[in-house]
């Protein structure tokens, strides 16, 4: 039942800002695709134009091989949390899920199966304005599977939520996916992510900067480092630096070589009879590999705070 979205160099320009700049990825289904990028990287603008809501400037994005813009019945083809906030605070959660059913053509009896889903029920007849963050974070997820998609978009849907509806989020998004859905998670946080996508596209500055499994980004994003332990640091460095590794000595009285593997650190320091007293190889873990891509990304948004 999967449909696959394909952005090809899709750019966004509002004035003089360029929110998405030239953009090609593919997200298929099957799996969760986690969208990942600092905050203003340009995420939000790339949802807002797959489901038609803002024009591209230039370059396409298509779901299924057309526009999304213009289908009709449109929650049958892609449902979409952007927002949480943006629903009316008067009415109550089954209201707001009734309208949106009468006006996409779904049945009624889907509201009470959402509001089910998401764990709701109990909740449907208060007013969505008394809503915690995490409650509307579940009517934006009722409502974006209201019309049963194939296609799934989720604007840092984490947000707001508890330990436990976090893992219940997590556990959702994978059996929509195993259903053969296409499910596209934003997040600005690399730890969001890591537990509940198999895909990454990350983006900074509105450029695409990954896209492949998450295997392949913790794989190619990860230096080697290797932490060493010896009571005579000037001594090893003294070797290491001779053989090209770089070794920088730590608060903790410890050294950390980069550019070198743990064997030859071993057998250069063995045959210098350097004492070793630890000589652990490191692997950078996600959030590590994430910054370190996207840190003129970071710079750029925080000198363009908004
Ligand atoms: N309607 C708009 N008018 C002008 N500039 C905009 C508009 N929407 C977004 N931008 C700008 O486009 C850039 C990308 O914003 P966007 O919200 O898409 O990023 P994001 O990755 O979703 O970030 P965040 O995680 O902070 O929401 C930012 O520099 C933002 O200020």
């Amino acid at each position: 039942m999967g449909r696959v979205i394909e952005a090809n160099e899709l750019t966004k320009r509002y004035g003089a800002t360029t929110a998405v700049d030239r953009l090609t990825f593919t997200v298929r289904p099957g799996h969760v695709t986690g969208f990942l990028g600092p905050n203003g990287a340009g995420k939000s603008t790339t949802l807002r134009v797959i489901l038609g809501l803002n024009d591209p400037s230039s370059g396409t994005v298509t779901v299924d091989g057309q526009p999304f813009r213009g289908r009709p019945r449109g929650l049958r083809h892609v449902g979409a949390l952007l927002d949480a906030h943006d629903v009316h605070g008067g009415r109550s959660a089954r209201s707001h899920l009734s309208a949106l059913a009468h006006s996409n053509g779904l049945p009624r009896r889907r509201v009470d199966e959402v509001l089910e889903e998401v764990g709701l029920t109990t909740a449907a007849r208060r007013r969505i304005g008394g809503f915690s963050l995490g409650m509307k974070q579940r009517l934006g997820i009722a409502a974006a599977l209201l019309g049963d998609p194939p296609v799934l978009l989720f604007d840092e849907p984490l947000n707001g939520l508890d330990p436990e509806g976090v893992l219940w989020v997590r556990g959702l998004f994978h059996r929509l996916a195993a259903e053969g859905r296409t499910v596209l998670v934003s997040s600005h946080l690399m730890r969001e992510v890591e537990h509940t996508a198999q895909q990454l596209i990350v983006i900074g500055r509105g450029e695409l900067i990954a896209a492949e499994s998450l295997a392949e980004f913790a794989a190619h994003g990860t230096r080697l480092t290797v932490t060493v332990r010896t009571p005579e640091v000037a001594r090893l460095t003294s070797v290491l630096t001779k053989e090209g590794a770089a070794v920088r000595g730590e608060a903790d009285g410890s050294c950390t070589v980069t550019g070198m593997g743990a064997d030859r650190i071993g057998e250069l320091a063995f045959h210098s009879r350097v004492l070793l007293h630890e000589l652990a190889p490191r692997s950078a873990s996600l959030e590590e590999a994430f910054m370190g891509l996207t840190a003129d990304s970071v710079e750029y948004s925080a000198g363009d705070a908004r």
